[in-house]
C-alpha cells in the first residue's frame, strides 16, 4: 500500500529516464515517482472505438477503419514540390465516405501505405470544397485477426512536454509507477464517497491516466478533484475551527488614542470601516494570533482602517510593521501616516533599500531599542539586520505581490504576530473559499461619502480630439490628470504609443500646462521628487507607464487617459482607473484602442465601461483569464489544485467545505476512529500541507 504523494523514488530509476528526460521532467517539477503521478494529462485522444466517417463532422478527430484506394499527386506541376494526396475509403461497415489523406512532406508514405490494404486512421478532419480531407493523421496496419493495434480501442492521455520529453515515455513511465504499487490507500471517507458516487482512490488515480471510457475518465477526475479540495478545505478549516474554539469573546473597546485619532479626521468613516475596525480589534485582542484579510475596491479607505488599527497595539508597548510592494508606496504610505500619526505622538521610520550607510545603522538601533513604533519598508523589512524589539503586529499591502516565502521570513521574526493581509483586488468567492480559505475576511464595500462613480468613455481615433479637449477643461477646472501607455520609448518594433513620444506630443496639446514623465527607469528619487511635486499640485499631469497602478493617492486627479487599453488586463486597468475618483470631484477614465480588437479585449473594454465594481471586475477576470494571473499564486506556488478548476467547480468547492465543516464540527482533532485514515494521510502525504509548511 502507498500514498499517492507518498512515492519519494526518483525518476531516475525509471526506464529511459536519462539525463535529457530527467532535465525535460524537471523543467515540469517532476523528480519523484509521486510527481510524475500528479501531472495531469492537458487532454485525452478518444481513440476507444472506431466510428465511419460519414459520422465524423468538420474540424473533428476521425478515428476510424479504412482501405487505400489510390495515390496520386496535387501541386505544383513544376519543380519537385509535388505532394502525395493517398485516396482512402471507409470500411467500418457503417458507411463508405472517402477521403483525402494530403502527405505534406510525407511523399515516402506511397512505399509504406499499400493500395487495397486495411488501415487504423487517426487524425484530424476538414471538409474542403465538398471534399474530406486530412492532413495530419496516423495510421496503423489493421491485424490480421481484426484486433486494435495498440494505439487504438483505448483513451490516450496527452501530457504537457518539455525538452526532449514525448507522450510515448511519459506514458510507459506513468504505466511503470502505476505498476509498481499493489494498491494505493483510501484517502476519502467511505461515507463522503457513498454519498458523492465517488471512486476509490487506487482506482481513481489509475483511471486518470488511462481511463477505459470517457464516463469513467469523468468520474476519476470529480473523484480526485474532491479529494483534493476536500483536504485543502481540512487543513484551512481546522485551524479556524481550533482558532475560533479559543478565541477571547465579549467586545474589544477602542483606546484612547484610536478615539483621537477618528476624531482629527476631517470626515467620517464608512459603516464598513467601523465594522472592519471592529472585527480587527476583536483579533487582536484575542490569544489567538489574527489571520485577517481586509479587502476592498480601490479608493475604498483600506489604508486607514489600517494606520487606525495599528493604533489598538501600540498603547500596549508593541510595534507595528507595515509593508508595501514598492518603494513608491511605502514612501506614501509612510508620508500619509505620518501626516495622520505623529500629532499624536507616534514615531515612525521609513525603511527600504535606499535608506543607506549611517542612516540605515541608527535607524535599525532605534527599531532594536524599541525607540520606533511604526516601522514602513518595502521587503528590506524581511532582512536578517532587522530586529524588532517587539513586533506584535504585521500589516501587507497588496499581499499577493510577496511571494508566500517572503512573508514567512517577516512573519518569523515575530513570536505570534498578528497580521492584515489588504487587497485591493477583491478576491472572488471561488477563490476566497479556497486559497483564503484559512483568513478571515473584512470587506469595504461602501466608498466614502460623496463618492462618484468615475465615467468610463471609450475612445478610438475619431474621438482622440475630443478626448485631448475634455481633459483640458479639467485642466482649467485646476484637476489633475495621468495619460498612461504601454511603453517606455520607441524601440522600433511596434507601433505602440509610448511615455517618450507622448510626452513631447502632450506639451504641444497642451502648451504651458506643466507635466512629467514618469517610467521605471527613473530611479527612485527622480520618482519620489515627481510624484510629489504632482501631489502638490505643481504638475497638471503624468505621462506615464503603469507604474501607476497601485496605490497612488491623490484625490485631485480626475482623468485617467489608457492608451492600448486593450493590452491591459481587467484587474489592471481597474487598478489604473482607481487613482482616480479618490475625492468629491466627479472623474474620467478614457480607454483608448486601436482597429484589431480580439474578442477578448472587446469583451474586457465592455466589462470596464459597464462597471466600477471591482468585485465584478474581479470575477468577470477570472472568467475570462484565469485564477492564476489573478492572485499572483501561479508564481508563489501557494495554491497548487491539479484536479479542481476554480472556474468550473463551485459546486465541488462548496460540497469539500461542507464536508469538511461537518467533519471538524463533530471531531475538531480528528481523533476518532473513522478518522485515522484522514489523520494518516494528512501525516504521511498531504495534499496541502499546513501553511507554516509550505515555504
Ligand atoms: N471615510 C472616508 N471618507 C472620506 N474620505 C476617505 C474615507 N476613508 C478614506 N478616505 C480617503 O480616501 C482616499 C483613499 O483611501 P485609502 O488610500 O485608505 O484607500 P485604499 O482602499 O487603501 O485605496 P487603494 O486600494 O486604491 O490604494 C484617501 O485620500 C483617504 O484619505
Amino acid at each position: 500500500m502507498a500514498y499517492v504523494r507518498g512515492l519519494k523514488t526518483s525518476i531516475t530509476e525509471l526506464g529511459g529516464v536519462g539525463p535529457a528526460a530527467k532535465a525535460g521532467y524537471a523543467e515540469l517539477g517532476i523528480t519523484t515517482y509521486s510527481d510524475l503521478l500528479l501531472l495531469s494529462p492537458r487532454s485525452w485522444e478518444d481513440r476507444s472505438e472506431v466510428h465511419p466517417l460519414g459520422l465524423v463532422e468538420d474540424s473533428q478527430m476521425a478515428n476510424t477503419l479504412v482501405e487505400v484506394l489510390s495515390h496520386s499527386y496535387f501541386g505544383m506541376r513544376t519543380g519537385k514540390k509535388r505532394t502525395l494526396k493517398i485516396i482512402v475509403r471507409d470500411v467500418s461497415g457503417l458507411g463508405d465516405g472517402r477521403l483525402s489523406l494530403l502527405c505534406f512532406g510525407r511523399n515516402f508514405l506511397e512505399k509504406t501505405i499499400k493500395v487495397g490494404r486495411i488501415y487504423y486512421l487517426y487524425g484530424s478532419v476538414n471538409r474542403n470544397r465538398g471534399e474530406l480531407q486530412c492532413s495530419q493523421f496516423e495510421l496503423y496496419p489493421a491485424t490480421e485477426d481484426g484486433d486494435f493495434p495498440k494505439q487504438f480501442g483505448q483513451i490516450l492521455p496527452i501530457y504537457p512536454l518539455r525538452g526532449s520529453l514525448s507522450q510515448r515515455l511519459i506514458r510507459a513511465n506513468i504505466k511503470a509507477v502505476l505498476a509498481t504499487v499493489d494498491r494505493f490507500e483510501q484517502e476519502l471517507p467511505t461515507s463522503l464517497r457513498e454519498r458523492y458516487h465517488l471512486m476509490d482512490t487506487d482506482q481513481a488515480i489509475r483511471t486518470y491516466h488511462f481511463p477505459p471510457s470517457v464516463e469513467i475518465l469523468h468520474q476519476a477526475r470529480r473523484t480526485l478533484a474532491l479529494t483534493e479540495l476536500f483536504y485543502l478545505q481540512l487543513v484551512t478549516r481546522r485551524h479556524k475551527s481550533l482558532e475560533q474554539r479559543s478565541a477571547r469573546t465579549g467586545p474589544s473597546i477602542p483606546t484612547k488614542l484610536e478615539l483621537k485619532c477618528i476624531e482629527t479626521l476631517p470626515f467620517s468613516l464608512t459603516v464598513d470601516q467601523l465594522a472592519s475596525l471592529k472585527e480587527i480589534r476583536k483579533d487582536l485582542d484575542s490569544d489567538v494570533p489574527m489571520n485577517r484579510l481586509l479587502q476592498g475596491d480601490v479608493g475604498s479607505g483600506k489604508t486607514l482602517v489600517a494606520w487606525i488599527s495599528a493604533l489598538h497595539v501600540l498603547s500596549q508597548g508593541a510595534q507595528v510593521a507595515f509593508m508595501a510592494p514598492t518603494e513608491l508606496l511605502a514612501r506614501q504610505h509612510a508620508e500619509s501616516g505620518a501626516a495622520l500619526l505623529e500629532k499624536l505622538g507616534i514615531r515612525l521610520a521609513f525603511l527600504t533599500g535606499s535608506v543607506k550607510n549611517k542612516e540605515r545603522r541608527l535607524l535599525l538601533e532605534a527599531i532594536k531599542d524599541g525607540e520606533v513604533d511604526i516601522i514602513i519598508g518595502t521587503h528590506a523589512l524581511f532582512s536578517a539586520e532587522v530586529v524588532f524589539r517587539n513586533l506584535r503586529y504585521v500589516i501587507i499591502d497588496e499581499q499577493h505581490r510577496f511571494g508566500v516565502e517572503q512573508r514567512l521570513a517577516l512573519l518569523e521574526k515575530a513570536q505570534v504576530p498578528d497580521l492584515l493581509l489588504m487587497t485591493a483586488t477583491p478576491i472572488p468567492r471561488t477563490l476566497s473559499l479556497t486559497v483564503f480559505g484559512n483568513l478571515n475576511v473584512s470587506t469595504l464595500k461602501t466608498m466614502p461619502a460623496g463618492r462618484k462613480p468615475v465615467i468610463t468613455h471609450l475612445v478610438n481615433e475619431q474621438s482622440r480630439k475630443r478626448m485631448y479637449q475634455a481633459v483640458g477643461v479639467e485642466f482649467q477646472r485646476g484637476h489633475q490628470a495621468y495619460f498612461v501607455y504601454p511603453r517606455i520609448d520607441d524601440s522600433g518594433e511596434s507601433d505602440l504609443r509610448d511615455v517618450t513620444n507622448m510626452y513631447e506630443f502632450l506639451k504641444d496639446e497642451y502648451p504651458a500646462v506643466p507635466s512629467a514623465l514618469i517610467h521605471s527607469k527613473l530611479d527612485e528619487e527622480e520618482k519620489v521628487r515627481i510624484l510629489k511635486e504632482y501631489q502638490a499640485g505643481r504638475l497638471s499631469y503624468l505621462v506615464s507607464t503603469s507604474v501607476v497602478e497601485v496605490g497612488i493617492d491623490i484625490p485631485n486627479a480626475t482623468c485617467m487617459v489608457i492608451e492600448h487599453a486593450d493590452r491591459f488586463g481587467l484587474s489592471a486597468l481597474h487598478q489604473l482607473r482607481g487613482r482616480v475618483g479618490r475625492s468629491e470631484l466627479q472623474s474620467y477614465c478614457f480607454l483608448v484602442f486601436g482597429n484589431d480588437l480580439t474578442d477578448e479585449a472587446k469583451q474586457r473594454l465592455k466589462v470596464m465601461k459597464e462597471s466600477n465594481d471591482g468585485f465584478f471586475i474581479a470575477e468577470q477576470d477570472l472568467l475570462i483569464r484565469g485564477p492564476g494571473e489573478i492572485t499572483g499564486t501561479r508564481q508563489s506556488g501557494y495554491l497548487k489544485l491539479i484536479y479542481a478548476s476554480l472556474t468550473d467547480d463551485l459546486p465541488l468547492i462548496e460540497i469539500a467545505r461542507n464536508e469538511a465543516d461537518l467533519l471538524l464540527e463533530h471531531d475538531p482533532g480528528l481523533l476518532l476512529v473513522e478518522h485515522e485514515p484522514i489523520r494518516a494521510v494528512l501525516a504521511n502525504a498531504p495534499p496541502f500541507e499546513e501553511e507554516h509548511k509550505e515555504a
